[in-house]
């Protein structure tokens, strides 16, 4: 098993205010891996250092076998960024800015003109390669922005909560050019995000809180170990409703007269008593999900949802 990239120990802090206290992973080749925390978790800050913008207090990285903290240089070039906020030049026109890019990464002009017919097309982008970048949306920007990441073919792409401030659509289409990626170009992906929603696709979920790392692993294995599950128990009215929420601990209201119950207050037999007699609809069992994981771990939600109204992993559909 190859780790492309290793972190063993990280430390940052900014005055008083400690970042990461301490984080250590590794990554494999080809692998997908979710960085998934609140805000203020540390994503950021171990983005920096990882991609060698930033110098931890303490620690050790290891980039594609090179240290990234004794030579920032060769890690880089294994690397490929997206960040939070826009960097491309809207002044320019997509084509202009991966010339750019291009150049400044010292490709010869054949190996450019080649890359950047790949990397448009990777994010369906081909049509608009003369427009001014102004006149783009945010997600042809976004999809921009990952297509000139990429100009340097680099093994590692790392994405700063790539889908923040786009809308449910847009979001979808730049899971689905992230998911392309590391299917057809065997890329190292790592996002960071809060968005649960969106990391139930990825190899790895590592969910960081106030800068440690506090539980690592596939989202399947993830719920297994952590995760609660619950009863959906669908009531004919809001009263009835409201019974059930007043007598199971940590009951939650669902819809207009549904209620779901952890499963170790959940009681079949009280249920079954006259006092609900023909009151319950349905009971359901609910698989564990990521969202229980967190509340296990942390004993808080990770309420920043993308979209509350949406149920599924928030991905796929969309192309373009
Ligand atoms: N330049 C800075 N000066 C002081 N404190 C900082 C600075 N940058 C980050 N912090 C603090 O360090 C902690 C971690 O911030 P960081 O931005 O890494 O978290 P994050 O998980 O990326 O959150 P967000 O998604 O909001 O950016 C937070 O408490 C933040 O307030």
């Amino acid at each position: 098993m190859t780790h492309l990239i290793s972190a063993r120990d990280l430390r940052a802090s900014y005055g008083a205010k400690v970042a990461l206290n301490g984080v250590s992973f590794d990554i494999e080749e080809g692998t997908s891996f979710a960085l998934l925390g609140p805000n203020g978790a540390g994503k950021t800050t171990l983005i920096n250092i990882l991609c060698t913008l930033q110098r931890p207090d303490s620690g050790g990285i290891v980039i594609a076998g090179h240290d990234a903290l004794r030579y920032p240089r060769r890690a880089r070039r294994n690397i490929g960024v997206v960040f939070q906020t826009s960097s491309v030049d809207d002044r320019l026109t997509a084509r202009e800015n991966l010339e750019f890019h291009g150049l400044v990464h010292g490709l010869p002009r054949r190996k450019r003109e080649a890359r950047i017919r790949q990397v448009l097309e990777l994010v369906a982008l081909e049509e608009w390669e003369d427009d001014v970048v102004r006149s783009f949306s945010g997600g042809m920007r976004r999809r921009l922005e990952i297509a000139r990441a990429l100009m340097h073919e680099p093994k590692i792409l790392f994405l700063d909560e790539p889908t923040v401030g786009l809308d449910a659509q847009t979001r979808q289409q730049i899971w689905y050019y992230l998911d392309r990626l590391r299917r057809e170009w065997s890329l190292t992906v790592l996002t960071t995000t809060h968005y649960i929603e969106e990391v139930e696709d990825a190899d790895v979920v590592c969910i960081i809180d106030h800068g440690s790392i506090i539980a690592q692993g596939s989202p399947a294995g993830l719920k297994k170990q952590h995760g609660r599950r619950w009863h959906q128990i669908d009531t004919i009215d809001r009263a009835v409703r409201q019974l059930i929420l007043e007598r199971f601990a940590g009951a939650q209201p669902l819809g207009v007269s549904s209620v779901v119950v952890p499963e170790e207050s959940f009681d079949a037999r009280a249920l079954k008593s006259p006092e609900f007699e023909g009151k319950i609809l349905e009971i359901r069992q609910r698989e564990p999900t990521l969202e229980s994981v967190f509340l296990s771990l942390t004993g808080r939600e990770l309420r920043d949802r993308a979209d509350p109204g949406r149920i599924g992993n928030g991905r796929g559909g969309e192309r373009r």
